[in-house]
């Protein structure tokens, strides 16, 4: 279980910090709701560990992560930028998150070509970031996030430049991830995104 126990956090021009209080179960996708500038992103950044709460704590599986290194923490994040590495190709960017810093087995480089294919990027393994479309990059860095298989998954406006069929795939995989046991946070404006992933919402 992911709880969020009594988490506050402000920006230094803030008076009144955000309170942030709940749990989510292995498995479930808890959907973040509020209006324009009410701290959803900040919120999944605190979680992720690239901005420090003044108060509180972030427990997994009853361990507090909270001041551990972001990329010690068993979550991955795709977030609105999608921090891809411009200079590696999309294989190279898929695959670090895999295995850091390791050649990438046969079957995992399967696993990768099998998962390009099924959302619509058959054959742009050797791809440079620069030379894809805004949809395209969002599927990248949505399939690395996938394949990493962490057992938190902080999704931030994930499905944002994609049409509905490529959707209805990234759907199907981000529910497998669920069934495997994944803990899933979603923002998103898009009701067809919550409507199919989210089990629960939360309103802040
Ligand atoms: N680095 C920052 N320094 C100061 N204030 C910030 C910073 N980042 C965000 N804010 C402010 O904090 C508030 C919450 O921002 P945040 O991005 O978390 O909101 P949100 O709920 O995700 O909004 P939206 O739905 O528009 O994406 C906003 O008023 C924003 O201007």
């Amino acid at each position: 279980m992911l709880e969020i126990d009594r988490l506050e956090f402000r920006y230094p021009e803030q008076t009144t910090p955000w309170h942030f209080h709940f749990q989510v179960e292995a498995g479930e996708c808890l959907a973040i709701q509020g209006p324009s500038g009410s701290g959803k992103s900040t919120l999944l950044s605190l979680i992720a560990g690239f901005l420090q709460p003044e108060a509180g704590r972030v427990l997994w599986q009853g361990q507090p992560i909270h001041k551990t290194k972001p990329w010690q923490r068993p979550i991955t994040s795709v977030f609105q930028e999608h921090n891809l590495f411009e200079h590696l190709d999309v294989l190279t960017n898929i695959g670090l998150g895999i295995h850091p810093g390791v050649k990438l087995a046969a079957a995992d480089q399967q696993r990768i070509d099998s998962a390009l294919a099924k959302a619509g990027l058959d054959g742009f393994g050797n791809r440079m970031p620069g030379e894809l479309s805004g949809g395209q990059r969002q599927r990248v860095a949505l399939l690395r996030a996938i394949l990493r298989q962490q057992p938190i998954l902080l999704l931030d406006e994930p499905m944002t430049g994609l049409d509905m069929d490529t959707r209805q795939v990234l759907y199907a995989m981000l529910n497998d991830e669920k069934a495997r046991g994944a803990t899933l946070l979603l923002v998103s404006h898009d009701e067809e995104d919550r409507r199919t992933l989210a089990d629960r919402h939360w309103n802040l």
